[in-house]
């Protein structure tokens, strides 16, 4: 019996001295981490228990969670720590310094992805935001000219975005004095504002493509998020077998399916040289290049719009979710950009983009919104392209990095007001917009948002048009607002509900 016990302790040992993990020489420091499952264990017990403890049953026990600083690493270790993800080190960026001195200054060292995580091999590999390489660069460069040229199309991108709010505001028109439930509203007019610029097509709120397609990427991006993927990405020999995780591979083929079906039909009724949306562009570019050996194809065309849906979905309308909680509840920051945007608009019939100019507030309460809603909390996952330095540590290629923004934008010494929602963060003395360093919820460097511009245009042209029109109330048996996100890869508020008034006419002018 004894013999057996002893056995097994040393089999135990071995194991243990066989899977051991050690960080590399002057590799950033941080927890101890155990054999298979590094500090994963450790991090996330805390956060697990609380999750399990407080979520709904149908609520994940979110992956990510396990990253967020709660057991203050940086405060332990420095501002750039390491932690193992399994076997895998990870290093982790934390504060404004860091972050530019990794994504700004060393741009293109800290521009790789992984390459071996779930989200890799759902996205097969292609597309423009988890490769890297000339794939990358020329699909990234290609989406970026495309999206800025929009303006020279036949439907500009604003026309675009204002014609898909005046659905929304439709639809809050027939439930003026009621309390309504805004989660799916932004969802839908957020992938058609994106649809209607990848594929030339709107669809009706009704409609069971759009439907569908929103609950592919929700239940994607949940399951991504989950204890499903930490288990695919820590045991590759579970891969094949039919768990959860599977939903994943199904969701993006039907989703590559049908997106497939829509670039035969432009092929079929496009007039070369006379783009109507970014798939024509894309066309009109592969034909250019011919045989070139350039990574265009129809593949990648696939791949980057379902990257480009993705992206742009869940993103702008978690951001706007997060925005008009605080405004419902933060009445004085409603009525303040109320005044302003009647005094500036006027008699006009719509906003313009160009009009934030001359609304400092507004555009401060914008800002603010995005900084409070910390929509991509770990942005996209890094990896080091090759050996590099930093802040006096060495990384070797190929290293995950995970750029904590949440610490950026939480940042206490970068924010006058760092921990409420108060539009003054991007105020000067004088009450002119100003944009710290600090405001980075779209990331930094050469792996910066894609979507930027499109996203800020979306924000603003909503934002200034609905409250123009409405005043946004939190509905009285509501109970106490809890401003407390759901942790994801993209991350929104809880569950709320909207209460919308149409504002007194006599105001409007
Ligand atoms: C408020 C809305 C949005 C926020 C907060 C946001 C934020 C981000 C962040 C943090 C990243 C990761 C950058 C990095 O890897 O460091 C990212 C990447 C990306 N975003 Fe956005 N995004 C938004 C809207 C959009 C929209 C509307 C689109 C679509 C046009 C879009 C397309 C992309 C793409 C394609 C990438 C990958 C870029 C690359 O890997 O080179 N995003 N975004």
């Amino acid at each position: 019996m004894l013999s057996s016990l002893i056995l097994l302790w040393i089999g135990f040992g071995l194991l243990f001295f066989l899977f051991r993990t050690r960080r590399p020489k002057n590799f950033p420091p941080g927890p101890r981490p155990i054999p298979i499952f590094g500090n994963l264990l450790q991090l996330n017990l805390a956060d697990l228990l609380n999750d399990l403890r407080k979520a709904p049953h149908n609520m994940p026990i979110h992956f990510i969670s396990i990253f967020r600083d709660k057991c203050k690493l940086s405060e332990r270790y420095g501002k750039v720590y390491s932690i193992y993800i399994g076997r895998k080190p990870a290093v982790v960026l934390n504060g404004v310094q860091a972050m530019k001195e990794a994504l700004a200054t060393q741009s293109l060292v800290f521009a790789g992805r992984p390459q071996d995580l779930m989200i890799n091999h759902a996205g097969e590999f292609k597309g423009v935001a988890l490769t890297t390489g000339p794939i990358w660069k020329e699909h990234r460069r290609f989406a970026l000219i495309t999206l800025r040229n929009f303006g020279l199309g036949k439907q500009s991108m604003e026309e675009r975005i204002l014609g898909e709010i005046s659905y929304i505001t439709s639809h809050l028109e027939k439930n003026a004095g009621k309390a309504i439930d805004p989660q799916i509203l932004f969802h839908k007019a957020a992938f058609n504002i994106i649809c209607s610029v990848l594929i030339g097509i709107r669809f009706k709120h009704e409609d069971e493509f759009l439907k569908l397609n929103i609950h592919y990427i929700t239940e994607s991006t949940t399951i991504l998020n989950g204890p499903w993927a930490m288990i695919y990405d820590m045991l590759p020999l579970l891969r094949h077998l039919p768990l959860p995780f599977q939903k994943v591979f199904q969701n993006s083929a039907n989703m590559r399916k049908s997106l497939g079906e829509q670039v035969s039909q432009h092929k079929k009724t496009r007039v070369p040289g006379e783009p109507r949306d970014l798939t024509d562009c894309y066309l009109d570019e592969m034909e250019k290049r011919g045989d070139d050996g350039s990574s265009f194809s129809e593949k990648q065309l696939i791949a980057c719009l379902l990257d480009l849906l993705f992206a742009g979905t869940d993103t702008t309308s978690n951001t706007l979710l997060f925005a008009f909680l605080h405004l419902m509840t933060h009445p004085d920051v409603q009525e303040r950009c109320q005044k302003e945007i009647d005094e500036v608009l006027g008699e006009k019939e719509q906003a313009s983009f160009e009009d934030r100019h001359m609304m400092p507030y507004t555009q401060a309460m914008i800002h603010e919104a995005q900084r409070v809603a910390d929509t991509v909390p770990l942005s996209a996952f890094h990896a080091t392209t090759k050996d590099t330095r930093l802040m006096g540590y060495d990384i070797p290629k190929g290293t995950l990095i995970i750029p904590n923004l949440s610490s950026v934008l939480n940042e206490e010494s970068q924010w006058k007001f760092p921990h409420d929602f108060n539009p003054s963060n991007f105020l000067n003395d004088k009450g002119e917009f100003v944009k710290p360093e600090a405001f980075m919820p779209f990331s930094a460097g050469a792996r910066v948002c894609l979507g930027e511009g499109l996203a800020r245009m979306e924000l603003f042209l909503i934002l200034v048009t609905l409250l123009r029109r409405f005043k946004f109330v939190w509905p009285e048996d509501a109970g106490v607002p809890d401003y407390t996100p759901i942790f994801g890869i993209t991350q929104g508020p809880k569950p709320y509900r909207l209460g919308v008034r149409l504002r007194d006419r006599a105001s409007l002018h």
